[in-house]
């Protein structure tokens, strides 16, 4: 089989918060008559610049055309030195690959009958436990609009969230607090998420506090400054609770072994650049002892659906895990999203071939954008992932 033509479309689709987040959809054509997708996911995440989407296809195109799909490890070596990796976790490049890894393993398993879980170890389990998302509040008003959210989310299953802290720490307070009063044991806030805007320090400080009110907390995450792999070993140092991390570099995942840096390894192939990285990633944590949760940049349902997949075949999930992007859209671009369940996000069927998952071209259409182009956002809206305007 050989790799014929790429196409890359640009979607912005909506969340319930307000907040638009452009994606690209990828095609991957082959000489069999089958094509492989894959998603570049969520690209509204600071830096606030963007590739040429255009000039993005004719790169990739130049990589892959003429190229044998099942040569994954030899095209991600390819694609790995077109767009390298970075200390950074917003990687615009761990986008691209990723988008293209996913389209590789679709392709590839289409064409052999299987599912794409059958092509990364098969199956450990058929449905993985995830979270429900809380963003980040500034303004005390904030506080009971997200509890409207948990009560409306316990209602269709989801009884295990996580929370964004670390800007307003009375609001984190009084929204933990009024959780603890209102659903007891129903509900459970799996972790706190400090998403590295503070040294460990003052994160120590805001942890003392919150941890007042432990409503089954398993990991708190990000806690330090990004790349202070010595820091979270500081803060992990003091205190009980599992500290987590994502994984963006091959290169900061050894720092981070070598600094005994945290507990638990985030891993999304978002930000690691594909499954192939984010399968190598979990394999790394299992050598250095380390827990793993499959985490999110909250994906449409290819990205979650390469997802499910790729945690099918984990041993070492261990702790709850983070993808429901299917859930924060107003809208998708598939004739049959992910499903959740009473918390848990549902592999696809066995019998599936390929990530199981059916472009809609209706939807796509309704959703196209010409370009990644930015509009009228602030910084505290693309950290915090809400439509707040406020300052
Ligand atoms: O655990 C995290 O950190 C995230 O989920 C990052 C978020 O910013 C996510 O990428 C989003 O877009 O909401
Ligand atoms: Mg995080
Ligand atoms: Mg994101």
């Amino acid at each position: 089989m050989k790799i014929t033509d790429i196409k890359l479309t640009v979607v912005g689709v909506p969340r319930h918060t307000g907040f638009i987040n452009k994606h690209i959809i990828v095609k991957i054509y082959s000489d069999e008559g089958v094509t492989g997708i894959g998603e570049m996911s969520d690209f509204s995440h600071l830096p606030r610049y963007a590739p040429d989407v255009e000039d993005l296809t004719n790169v990739i195109k130049s990589v892959l055309v003429g190229e044998n799909p099942f040569d994954i490890m030899k095209l991600n070596k390819e694609l790995v030195g077109n767009f390298p990796e970075a200390m950074y976790y917003y990687e615009k490049g761990s986008f691209i690959r990723n988008g293209i890894d996913a389209a590789l393993y679709d392709l590839c398993a289409k064409y052999l009958g299987i599912s794409v879980a059958d092509m990364l170890g098969g199956r450990v389990r058929e449905k993985i436990k995830v979270c429900y998302p809380i963003f980040r509040m500034r303004f005390m008003d904030e506080v009971e609009e997200n509890i409207e959210v948990v009560r409306k989310r316990l209602n269709q299953g989801f009884d295990v969230f996580r929370l964004y802290v670390g800007k307003n720490i009375d609001a984190d307070e009084a929204f933990l607090d009024a959780v603890q009063r209102e659903f007891g044991q129903k509900v459970k806030i799996k972790s706190l998420d400090f998403s590295h805007l503070h040294d460990w320090k003052t994160t120590l400080q805001a942890v003392k506090r919150l941890t007042k009110y432990d409503l089954g907390l398993e990991m708190i995450e990000s806690p330090a400054l990004a790349n202070d792999h010595e820091g979270l070993n500081h803060i992990r140092m003091r205190t009980d609770y599992p500290i987590s991390e994502h994984v963006w570099s091959t290169r900061q995942q050894y720092e981070m072994i070598k600094h005994d840096s945290v507990d638990i390894f985030n891993i999304s192939p978002v930000f690691i650049g594909g499954l192939t990285a984010a399968k190598r990633a979990a394999a790394v944590a299992e050598v250095a002892a380390k827990g793993v949760i499959l985490g999110t940049t909250q994906e449409l349902s290819i990205g979650t659906a390469a997802m499910a997949h790729l945690g099918a075949a984990l041993t070492n999930l261990t702790y709850t895990s983070d993808p429901t992007g299917p859930e924060l859209y107003i809208g998708d671009v598939v004739k049959n999203r992910v499903q959740y369940k009473d918390g848990y996000l549902h592999l696809p069927d066995r019998g599936v071939t390929g990530l199981g998952i059916e472009l809609d071209e209706e939807l796509i259409e309704k959703y196209r954008v010409n370009d990644l182009s930015w509009g009228e956002v602030s910084v505290h809206q693309l950290q915090d992932r809400t439509a707040q305007t406020k300052v």
